[in-house]
């Protein structure tokens, strides 16, 4: 048997603002620091301990484990990170707020945009302050690979090999795992394990510091899902 938390980082700045964030790394707010400090709590309530840590490589994420893992007295746990992991990546709306979307691009696009699985959003352009073309972070990676932007299946989609590399095998080992992510990429682990639709995935939304826990029996088959709160 092994337990697998799932939490989605703490409210950011941006979520705030109302700004398309993606793969641009603004920082918690002090209530998504509240957020993750009491995540951790209900970690440590619950008696639940880990063998392994995994997170995006950006900061809202990171900080979220972070302040989990110290709460629930877990800090020294190995860690990984992944840019699998990060948010789905926004392109060119990055930085945009729900007016200036609009503004720019008209209700009914927004409209097609929110309900598609398929639909890409405009790339973001090299030279945009939001872009992530320049970023040390994303050196090491082909490209080809690190995205402009990204529809809901790209994302999902470049999340599972982390899950099948990294993961499920430990998982498969017994080990407990916590994941500290953000709305979409946990969306693709969910969808996973749930066996959800590419139709029912677009409903479905997890709370900023919520953890979710999921129990696994040894052949990876879901045995339980808790929510944690107060
Ligand atoms: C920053 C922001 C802009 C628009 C909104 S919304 O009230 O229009 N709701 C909304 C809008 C979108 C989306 C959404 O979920 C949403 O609730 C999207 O998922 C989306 C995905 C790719 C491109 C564009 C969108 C998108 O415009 C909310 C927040």
């Amino acid at each position: 048997m092994s337990k697998l938390v799932l939490i989605r980082h703490g409210q950011s700045e941006w979520n705030l603002s109302n700004q398309f964030t993606g793969w641009v790394d603004v920082n918690l707010s002090d209530k998504g620091v509240e957020e993750a400090k009491k995540a951790g709590r209900l970690i440590k309530e619950h008696g639940l301990k880990f063998d392994q840590a995994y997170t995006s490589v950006l900061k809202r994420a990171i900080k979220t484990l972070h302040f989990a893992l110290e709460e629930s007295d877990q800090l020294w746990i190995p860690e990984t990170k992944t840019w699998r992991l990060n948010e789905r990546h926004y392109g060119a709306l990055q930085g945009l707020n729900k007016k200036a979307t609009a503004e720019k691009y008209g209700d009914e696009q927004v409209h097609i945009w929110r309900r598609s699985y398929d639909v890409l959003p405009p790339a973001i352009d090299d030279d945009n302050e939001y872009s992530q073309a320049h970023d040390r972070r994303y050196s090491n990676l082909d490209p080809n690979i690190v995205p402009k932007a990204e529809n809901l299946h790209v994302c999902l989609d470049r999340v599972m090999p982390f899950w099948e590399d990294h993961i499920a095998p430990d998982l498969l080992a017994g080990k407990n795992v916590i994941i500290a992510a953000h709305g979409n990429s946990l969306r693709a682990l969910t969808k996973y394990i749930e066996r959800i639709s590419d139709e029912d995935i677009m409903d479905v939304e997890m709370k900023t510091g919520e953890p979710v826990v999921y129990t696994f029996d040894d052949k990876l088959n879901v045995t339980d899902k808790v929510k944690l709160d107060d």
